[in-house]
């Protein structure tokens, strides 16, 4: 199978226009096969017979290959250089506008039962989808470039370490991968060396390239298919170069995949920041947080706390993976390399962190604006719009244009690592102990600012109704209040029911004495004015201090149907002007907003049927009791 896997890139080395990739030292044009790794080779082999690519790149994760690629796609006009000087080593895309965020209409999860899918999830019968997806993949990559990239999400080093392989035709997904994800080589031979199982992920832009047909800046097609395989552990991508829809390491296998393998195996993968916080008495705690997509993760995992004494740093940002130590204590590792971060909002004044890590350049960029001196801009970067940009459609630019200049799922794609305030903890296979977990929503009213949950049941069921606006972040209407439960809605790889079964029986097993607090959080909280009933971003940090306080028993607080809520003067409020009345507004529970609230959950509830834990339907019970009773 090596011969032929080699036979496969030799054929084509007539190619009219070969890639410098081809002529550099990588192992696709050497006499030996890349690897031993038998299961990968016959697999990499029988994609390329279904796509028929021009040729076969094994992807090391070199800078000296990532320096080839990148120029490569300058040369395609994917990427744009920026100014070397104000943002070194740093790009910019475009992509079609038709292929901006994830799509959740066609995402798919393809269990052998339906029911295994539960409600929240598209499904098709495997065998209907292979062979609806074999018709798509055949010659799909004709003319391109087919990337192998080995893989790991978490440590290379960790117990049992989580390998994947992404088969692409798009160069911009490799050097975005790069960022993203562990890749290359060091993979590739540990790999070997374990004989281990891999993720096979499979992605095709779907735009095959005729003999002598020119290439556009950013290949996709109309369609899209993003599917899984839950129980072969398999992921196929199709027709979107976009973020989450290619970058498969991320939400395909990081939340999808790697949440069914966490049903299996007893841990638990969501969709979760980390940060450590430590107080001013240098106590270390580490707070876990779900937030759907584009509500806040990105900007609390990097917070600029404003709360005197109080210091952040980062683990993570959007991905954490949970399990429960041999110590008895719930341990949070981040299984990513990188940032995947919306642009818009990060700015100087909101999230000067991202904005010094970003600064460091080595990023790509997409769908942000483009600056007259080779930088890039999005609205919130800075106070005031420059005069003049490209904006991300390529068109000229003013502040006059009436239109966003950045699309607002557009993202900086950045090395975890050139964050300052990165903890070293996030280097450590073992993870770190979680003190509190908060669940958070984008909720104009209701939603109070913070309440802790009366236990973890309790908590659970918080976790189990959390509600958002939807935004940008997937293609769809923005605004719309939907329950999205631990943030999980568009990312559980299984039955919903199933997934906070999960959650109940994996913790009711653990050392009840270690479990973390539950919080519910709203940023987004408006006032009668129509303004934020709080200032968010680093002021987020007065709520992370109450959140620790009270989990050591020293802040106050009032209790509510829904849990416990700050009295106006436990949070802390110093250099900032607002008033404890104006805190007792963003965490008031107001009972006819709540008689609704309670309306939607049970309209959410009714529709797991059979699969929703009868502890969940009971804390619904009891949350109608108690606001009854309040009557
Ligand atoms: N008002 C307000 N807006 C916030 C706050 N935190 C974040 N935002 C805005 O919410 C948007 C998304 O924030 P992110 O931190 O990137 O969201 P995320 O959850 O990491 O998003 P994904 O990467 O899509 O999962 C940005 O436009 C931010 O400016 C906050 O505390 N208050
Ligand atoms: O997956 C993506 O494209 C970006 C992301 O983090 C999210 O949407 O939650
Ligand atoms: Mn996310």
């Amino acid at each position: 199978m090596g011969d032929d896997a080699r036979q496969l890139v030799l054929d084509e080395s007539g190619n009219a226009a070969p890639s410098q990739l081809q002529d550099s030292k990588n192992q696709g044009t050497s006499s030996e096969a890349p690897t031993t790794h038998r299961a990968l080779l016959d697999w990499v082999q029988e994609v390329a017979e279904l796509t028929q690519p021009a040729r076969v790149y094994w992807v090391t994760g070199t800078e000296e290959e990532n320096k080839a690629l990148t120029d490569e796609l300058v040369e395609a006009g994917t990427l744009t250089r920026l100014n070397p000087e104000t943002f070194p080593n740093s790009f910019a895309a475009f992509s079609d506008p038709k292929d901006v965020a994830r799509v959740e209409e066609q995402t798919f999860i393809c269990s052998e039962k339906k029911e295994d899918a539960g409600f929240t999830n598209n499904w098709m019968d495997p065998a209907q989808m292979h062979a609806k997806l074999d018709g798509l993949f055949a010659g799909s990559m004709r003319g391109r470039t087919m990337y192998v990239i080995p893989f790991v999400m978490g440590h290379l080093e960790a117990e049992d370490p989580k390998f994947g392989v992404e088969i692409t035709d798009s160069a911009y997904v490799v050097a975005s991968m790069r960022i993203m994800a562990r890749i290359g080589t060091d993979v590739l031979r540990k790999m070997e060396e374990l004989d281990a199982f891999f993720v096979p992920a499979l992605h095709s832009v779907g735009a095959p390239l005729a003999e002598g047909e020119a290439d556009v800046a950013w290949p996709c097609n109309e369609e899209k298919w993003i599917v899984h395989f839950p129980e072969d552990r398999s992921i196929y991508s199709y027709g979107s170069g976009y973020g989450g829809n290619a970058l498969l390491g991320k939400k395909c296998y990081a939340l999808r995949i790697a949440s069914v393998m966490a049903r299996d195996e007893g841990w638990l993968a969501e969709h979760m920041l980390i940060l450590k916080l430590t107080s001013p008495e240098k106590k270390d705690y580490y707070v876990s947080a779900a937030f759907p997509s584009a509500c806040g993760k990105t900007n609390l995992a990097l917070l600029d706390p404003t709360v005197e004494g109080w210091k952040v740093e980062t683990l993570g940002d959007d991905i954490t993976w949970l399990r429960f130590g041999h110590d008895g204590e719930l341990r949070a590792t981040n299984p990513e390399a990188g940032l995947f971060g919306v642009a818009p909002g990060t700015g100087w004044s909101t999230n000067p962190n991202a904005m010094r890590a970003i600064a460091k350049g080595n990023s790509i960029f997409t769908n942000v604006a483009l600056t007259d001196d080779g930088g890039v801009w999005w609205e919130g970067m800075t106070d005031e719009a420059p005069a003049h940009l490209t904006d991300w459609r390529g068109n000229d630019w003013t502040p006059e244009s009436g239109t966003p200049a950045a699309h607002p799922n557009s993202r900086f794609c950045t090395p975890i690592d050139q964050i300052d305030m990165l903890a070293e903890e996030y280097y450590s296979p073992d993870g770190v102990p979680v003190s509190a977990i908060l669940f958070g929503g984008r909720r104009k009213t209701t939603v109070p600012l913070v309440t802790q949950a009366r236990d973890w049941t309790s908590g659970i069921f918080m976790g189990s109704t959390l509600s958002s606006e939807t935004t940008a972040a997937a293609a769809g209407a923005v605004g719309v209040v939907r329950r999205d439960p631990m943030a999980m809605l568009p990312f559980m790889g299984y039955d919903a029911g199933d997934y906070l079964k999960h959650w109940i029986t994996l913790s009711g097993a653990a050392n009840q004495d270690k479990l973390p607090g539950i919080f519910l959080v709203n940023w987004f909280r408006r006032t009668a004015d129509g303004g934020f009933a709080w200032p968010g971003f680093g002021d987020n940090s007065r709520v992370l201090k109450w959140v620790i306080e009270r989990l050591e028993g020293k802040a106050d607080a009032v209790e509510t149907p829904i849990g416990f809520v700050p009295t106006g003067d436990s949070i802390d409020l110093k250099g900032l002007d607002m008033t404890p009345a104006d805190v007792e507004a963003a965490v008031r529970v107001d009972p006819a907003e709540w008689e609704t609230e309670l309306a939607g959950i049970d309209e959410w509830y009714a529709r797991f049927g059979a699969s929703l834990p009868e502890e969940l339907s009971a804390k619904l019970a009891e949350l109608k009791e108690r606001f009854a009773a309040a009557k």
